[in-house]
């Protein structure tokens, strides 16, 4: 068990380490030997790991979900800093979409489509 408590430190933790593994040998870091691979094959990943989150939320199976969704988050993370994007740029837009409803959000949308 992590001694990190919160969400955004174990998130905030894992991205740097993500970052570290920029100049870590492939054969010796599983995250290196993705970003070695490059960026088809991290989709590719997020692509299984997505299927897989389906299929153990459809079996009504909580542990299992809750490891597929681990891979899954993880996986999209090694894709934000295979891009070089901080993790406070997916933060920030969470924050900024923060108490707004999604209808009301799409309702402005479709209102912006239609000038
Ligand atoms: N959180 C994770 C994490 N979650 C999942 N995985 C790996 O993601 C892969 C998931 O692939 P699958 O579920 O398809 O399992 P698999 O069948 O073994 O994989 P494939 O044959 O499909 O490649 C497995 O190899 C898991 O070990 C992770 N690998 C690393 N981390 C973190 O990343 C850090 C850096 O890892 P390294 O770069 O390996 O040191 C680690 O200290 C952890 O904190």
């Amino acid at each position: 068990m992590t001694s990190l408590t919160s969400a955004g430190d174990i998130l905030g933790e894992l991205y740097r380490v993500l970052q570290a593994r920029k100049s870590a040998d492939p054969d010796r870091s599983y995250v290196a030997s993705l970003y070695a691979k490059g960026m088809d094959a991290i989709l590719k990943k997020i692509g299984e790991e997505a299927a897989e989150t389906l299929i153990a939320a459809k079996n009504g199976d909580d542990g299992a979900l809750v490891h597929e969704l681990a891979d899954l988050w993880f996986h999209t993370l090694v894709l934000l800093a295979q891009r070089d994007l901080p993790l406070t740029r997916l933060t920030d837009e969470l924050a900024r979409r923060f108490g707004t409803s999604g209808h009301a959000e799409k309702a402005a949308r479709l209102q912006d489509k239609t000038r």
